[in-house]
């Protein structure tokens, strides 16, 4: 299974101008890598511009999931759509859509934990729905955003659930660029399953962004490292297959004691 990872600079405040570069480069990488699955970073639309949002922010989704449907469908493509600034019912979600390349939506998650350290419970309101698996070619997958990856129980449900492949999109701060690349690592580990990973580059608002996407096997080995500064295209192949035999090598989900956990 293809993937091309777009660790884009977002332009902060321009949904628009977004939606152009990433039209752009998805046409661009589906005609020159024909890849299976194309992931984006969190909050693409925006970035962290959160005064703004009240305007900016998409209304149900849109104008971003056709847009996204639009382009999976002409570009014969599957999106793990990254993350937009949402309006529901008056409040403000970060949600991610995941489409498949007839264009069709398979999965919406809003993110659930909140960062405090970007000032997002301020603005944002957590997701109420529990993750679930998607699946995109028969192959079970999960997505979480961001600041989830601290929390390895999201994860863990992800993989009890039976994912192979996990997702994070992300807009993770340089300042804390070793923990984005230790726990991607861990969590491919503790669960057997491909981390699949897209941060963004670019400072925003005295923030710098870290880059450092990511694809980890089961094994823990980093198959995949973004740079830290620069805007790239990451291609990567994974082979599914390889989940079963480390399951096998090393069967920790036949050796839980799940009575013995407090979770
Ligand atoms: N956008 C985010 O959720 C950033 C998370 C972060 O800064 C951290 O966990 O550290």
């Amino acid at each position: 299974m293809k993937h091309a990872i777009y660790q884009m600079e977002i332009i902060p405040g321009d949904p628009e101008g977004n939606r152009r570069k990433i039209k752009r480069w998805v046409e661009e990488t589906a005609r020159t890598e024909n890849p299976d699955v194309i992931v984006l970073p969190e909050m693409w639309t925006t970035s962290y511009t959160l005064d703004e949002l009240e305007k900016l922010a998409d209304r149900d989704g849109e104008p971003s999931l056709s847009f996204l449907q639009e382009v999976a469908k002409a570009n014969h493509v599957h999106i793990i759509g990254g993350s937009i600034p949402n309006m529901k019912n008056g409040n403000i979600y970060n949600t991610s859509f995941v489409v498949n390349k007839a264009g069709e939506l398979v999965y919406q998650y809003d993110k659930i934990h909140l960062v405090p350290m970007l000032n997002e419970p301020a603005y944002l309101t957590g997701g109420t729905e529990k993750v679930q698996l998607f699946e995109l070619d028969g192959v079970k997958m999960g997505l979480i955003i961001c600041y989830d990856l601290r929390f390895p129980e999201l994860a863990r449900s992800l993989a009890l659930k039976g994912a192979e492949v996990l997702y994070i999109v992300a807009e993770w701060p340089k300042a804390r660029g070793e923990h984005w690349k230790a726990l991607q690592i861990a969590r491919a580990i503790e669960n057997q399953f491909y981390v699949v990973s897209c941060n963004c580059v670019g400072t925003h608002d005295g923030v710098e962004f870290s880059g450092n996407s990511m694809v980890v096997d089961p094994w823990g080995n980093t198959l995949k490292l973004g740079s830290e500064q620069h805007e790239e295209t990451l291609i990567e192949s994974i082979a599914l297959e390889n989940v079963k035999t480390f399951r096998n090598d090393v069967p920790i989900f036949t050796s839980r004691v799940p009575e013995m956990y407090e979770l």
